[in-house]
């Protein structure tokens, strides 16, 4: 029976939280989707469901999320993690407060700490405020998401827009008090009605704290970071055994290819560092702006690699020719149409022999797993923080999936995903 149980809004946030309890000790499962509800309980000590509801219309988000919640209530789980992206993924509708609400009332607790900070990948909060590396987030490459631009920093201002309910701070000298000096300020915060308290943290040691301080509580939402300091909760309650055993995952033999939604910089710096060492074909939807007609020019590129050879396939682009592919179908179906030409490829790459896919988006991995009907991952040892291999099932065979944040890995990430040299 699951101890924890993870609600995520994507499907790249959902392995980046798996592997965080898996480092800390945690046996962990990945459904991806909502589980259906005579779905058995799996056998691990944390369940992550993944969800595909980051940039859904909120009704579907908050729907989506409370169904995942009935299902994790009734499979055991005694505390629940809301995991969103630690750059604050949303638009001023949402879908992060809307989404914390209906968990928050639906749980029946009036409080939840908001703590997206992720020190491993440069995500820091101080005085509320989101930093991505040494930019605040709005002046990081997060500005030009395609799907969720992020133009302010500030946290409680982002989550105030999202949620009728009040939003406060707890700043870093209460976290570097300790646990009990949080409780306090928390008790403080409660005391004026406000329901979600966003959270300084520079450090690991401020997450494990914060953790610790959060070991009563029955939302915590956040990025992976939150998560760091739970397993040691239920450890401390005689509730989880010491493993050293979580990461290990059998050998997938058959062809690796990388398929690259995301246009975050730091993928397109991957890419780049990429592509003189892999056949790669740079999709031109501008000029083929239509599914169908894109794949069968994809098709006919990949027939001609070598057999056995690894290849990347990109559709992401640079800011202006992202910003020119919306102009001409609008921002949700450029979006669409990449996502659909990734996942429909990620079949027939499947079809030809690739057995380990490097998927590069959020929200593009979802469409390529969404594809590919998997639906439940076992999470292996990290390639980079927050970048695990996972292992599926597919009727073609065992298939290794790593599911890349764009902002996630360093500029080397494909090269070290495939084993290539450096
Ligand atoms: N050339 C492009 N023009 C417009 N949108 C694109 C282009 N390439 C990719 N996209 C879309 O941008 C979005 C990137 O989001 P996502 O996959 O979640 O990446 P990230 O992890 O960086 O957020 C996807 O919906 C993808 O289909
Ligand atoms: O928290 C994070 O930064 C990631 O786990 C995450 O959510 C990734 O989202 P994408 O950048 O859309 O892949």
């Amino acid at each position: 029976m699951p101890l924890l149980g993870c609600i995520a809004d994507d499907f790249t946030g959902a392995t980046d939280l798996a592997a965080m309890l898996v480092g800390n000790g945690m046996r962990t499962v990945l459904m991806l989707g909502r589980p259906k509800a005579a779905t058995e309980s799996p056998k691990a000590d944390a369940v992550v469901v993944a969800l595909k509801s980051r940039t859904t219309p909120a009704a579907q988000a908050v729907s989506d999320s409370l169904d995942a919640l009935t299902w994790l209530r009734a499979a055991g789980a005694r505390q629940i993690v809301f995991k969103y992206c630690s750059t604050f993924d949303s638009t001023a509708q949402g879908n992060i407060g809307p989404v914390a609400d209906a968990l928050a009332e639906a749980l029946e607790t009036d409080f939840a700490l908001v703590c997206p900070a992720f020190p491993a990948n440069g995500r820091t909060v101080y005085q509320g405020h989101l930093f991505v590396g040494d930019h605040l987030l709005n002046e990081s490459g997060m500005r030009d998401h395609p799907l969720t631009p992020m133009r302010d920093a500030s946290v409680v201002r982002l989550l105030a827009a999202q949620t009728p309910h009040r939003v406060g701070l707890i700043a870093l000298p209460v976290v570097e008090a300790g646990v009990p000096a949080i409780d306090e300020a928390l008790r403080a915060l409660r005391a004026t009605g406000v329901r979600y308290g966003v959270i300084d943290a520079l450090t690991d040691d401020h997450l494990r704290t914060i953790g610790a301080a959060a070991a009563g509580h029955r939302l915590i939402t956040g990025g992976s970071g939150v998560a760091m300091g739970l397993p040691e909760n239920f450890r401390r309650q005689g509730l989880l055994p010491f493993r050293d055993d979580s990461a290990s995952l059998p050998k997938v033999d058959g062809g690796a290819a990388v398929l690259v939604g995301s246009c975050s910089q730091a993928t397109r710096q991957q890419v780049a560092q990429a592509r003189p060492h892999l056949p790669t074909l740079i999709l031109d939807p501008l000029a083929t702006p239509e599914a169908g007609a894109l794949m069968a020019i994809a098709r006919a590129w990949i027939d001609a690699q070598p057999a056995g050879a690894p290849l990347m396939i990109v559709g992401s682009a640079a800011p202006e020719a992202v910003a020119a592919l919306q102009k001409r179908l609008g921002a949700g179906p450029a979006g669409a149409l990449i996502e659909t030409v990734l996942a429909g490829l990620a079949e027939d790459l499947v079809e030809r022999g690739i057995r380990s896919l490097v998927v590069a988006g959020g929200e593009t991995s979802g469409a390529v797993v969404s594809r590919l009907g998997i639906t439940s991952l076992r999470v292996g040892a990290e390639i980079a923080p927050g970048v695990p291999w996972t292992l599926a099932d597919h009727p073609a065979g065992p298939l290794r999936l790593a599911l890349k944040s764009g902002n996630f890995g360093s500029a080397t990430f494909f090269l070290e995903a495939l084993g290539l040299p450096l």
